[in-house]
């Protein structure tokens, strides 16, 4: 039986049209997908480094940063990658030896040499900033600071760097890069506050660095202030205004402190043999007095040159910060207000984090958080009334200039902020002990590159640029709303007409 063959169903033109139409928009469609997800892959980031020493008075440290280069103007992007301790002391301390100033950062030098991948090493600027150790030494003997500084450059010249500068920064600078650094870390100057109808400068963090030979504080004042001009810096970053105060106490660092109470103490004492109450019992130390007094924080206790001193703990903390209440003179000050020795100093205001050998001391003491003043000097009182070879015993791992002088330390600290800058209980919770902030070291070292590299822009970018991602994602988003709007047209106003003339 032969099938019944139907009249053959013809397919009008303008379905054939649609279905052609209907497959190339498809096909557009997978095109622009496919593009999208090929596009997105993450271009190769380009990475770029920059090379910070620190060069302190007890040592010098080699900070390692790096960051993407297409991101450099945002805030908190900058990450340290590295950090290597130079062996041996700070390179003031070679002024007898000044070739070796050089020689001693080679390590270090060698180890940012293997964490920067090589093809950038050419464009890596590295800066040497050296602070109150060879301030110190420079106020001595300026050509012997000439000299160590000559000598670490021309070894910081043979790496295949980008080498910028090699030079003594002021007290002033490195408190005001302290806070820049923190705050940057912190993210601080992240706050859009131009949105706003008045501008409001963002909240920042004051900073507290206490080294071995200098200690700074800095941070925005409540007030406009128009005293003391020379403590001001003006700032604009990120389009806010900051009017930052700062100041540096030279011999103020608590080597240098030790060694002013120390000689301030044998003056009086008119002996050679001294008791100390800021060691603990049972401690007993040799000093050579021409040591002593190498330092112009001493220069002016000169006394018993020659001979040796010996010094003998008494641990007793209320009388070791008695003895210390004369480094912070209260008097003649010719200011509204002052922190002592005559220095203008603006009521403390908002928060402070507190760096450097501040976090050390407070962290061996287990004071960093959740302390209060009273708890500070109940651990002080302890600690140091403990006898020395208890205090051995208990802390076998921790290095012994570091823990026989944790007693003087601690109390000196104290002291400093409470006397000198005017820290009490009530505002005592506003101050932060840490040593990092999102893996970073709190110092200055950040702040002086982003300066010196021009990282921190003075005014927001107008508007943020578009992503990679968000700039694919729109372009198939356009095109698919523009293949629709094309598809509908056709469908509900050219497509009847068409039908109308019998063209389809
Ligand atoms: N673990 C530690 N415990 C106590 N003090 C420390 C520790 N590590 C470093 N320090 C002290 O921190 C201080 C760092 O000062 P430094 O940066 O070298 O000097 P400056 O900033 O005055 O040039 C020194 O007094 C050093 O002895
Ligand atoms: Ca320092």
């Amino acid at each position: 039986m032969e099938e019944a063959k139907g009249p053959k169903q013809k397919i009008s033109w303008s379905k054939r049209v649609l279905i052609v139409l209907g497959f190339l928009f498809i096909l557009g469609i997978v095109a622009l997908i496919t593009v999208a997800v090929v596009q997105n892959k993450h271009l190769p980031e380009n990475t770029k480094y920059g090379i910070v020493l620190d060069a302190g008075s007890s040592h010098t440290s080699v900070y390692v940063y790096s960051w993407p280069a297409e991101k450099e103007n945002d805030t908190g992007i900058v990450q340290q990658v590295e950090v290597c301790k130079v062996d041996g002391p700070g390179i003031s301390s070679y002024s007898n030896d000044v070739e070796k100033a050089g020689l001693s950062l080679q390590n270090c030098m060698n180890t940012a040499k293997k964490v920067i991948p090589k093809n950038k090493h050419k464009d890596t600027p590295v800066y040497l900033g050296a602070t109150a150790g060879m301030r110190l030494l420079s106020l001595n003997n300026s050509e012997i600071a000439e000299k160590v500084l000559l000598s670490v450059e021309k070894t910081l010249r043979l790496y295949p760097f980008d080498f910028q500068s090699c030079r003594i920064i002021t007290g002033q600078e490195e408190g005001a890069y302290g806070w820049i650094s923190i705050n940057y870390m912190l993210g601080n100057f992240n706050q859009r506050s131009s949105w706003m109808l008045f501008e409001q400068a963002s909240v920042t963090t004051g900073a507290l660095d206490l080294g071995g030979a200098s200690t700074q504080i800095t941070f925005v004042p409540k007030n406009n202030i128009d005293e003391s001009p020379d403590n001001f810096l003006l700032f604009r970053l990120y389009g806010n205004t900051y009017n930052v105060y700062t100041h540096s106490f030279l011999c103020y660092g608590k080597d240098q402190a030790l060694r002013v109470r120390l000689a301030s103490d044998i003056k009086v004492a008119r002996s050679t043999t001294l008791q100390n109450p800021c060691f603990n019992v049972g401690y007993v130390k040799n000093i050579s007095a021409d040591d002593l007094y190498s330092s112009p924080c001493t220069a002016s206790y000169k006394l018993f040159l020659g001979s040796s001193i010996l010094v003998t703990g008494s641990g007793d903390y209320q009388q070791c910060q008695q003895n210390m209440q004369d480094m912070f003179d209260k008097a003649d000050c010719f200011y509204s207000r002052c922190s002592f020795n005559g220095i203008f100093q603006p009521e403390l205001s908002g928060e402070f984090g507190a760096f450097s050998a501040f976090y050390f001391v407070m962290n061996f003491l287990n004071l960093t958080s959740g302390s209060d003043l009273s708890k500070m000097k109940e651990t002080m009182k302890e600690f140091c009334s403990t006898p020395w070879e208890t205090v051995k015993e208990n802390f076998p791992d921790i290095k012994e200039k570091y823990l026989s002088e944790y007693c003087f330390s601690g109390t000196y600290i104290l002291t400093l902020l409470e006397l000198g800058y005017g820290f009490n209980s009530e505002n005592w919770g506003n101050l932060y002990f840490f040593r990092k902030i999102k893996g970073s070291d709190a110092v200055w070292t950040l702040g002086y590159m982003l300066n010196l590299t021009n990282m921190i822009p003075a005014e927001l970018p107008l508007s943020p640029p578009l992503s990679h991602a968000s700039y694919v994602g729109l372009m198939v988003l356009f095109s698919f709303v523009s293949a629709s709007v094309v598809l509908i047209g056709w469908l509900y106003f050219w497509k009847p007409r068409c039908l109308q003339k019998g063209i389809i």
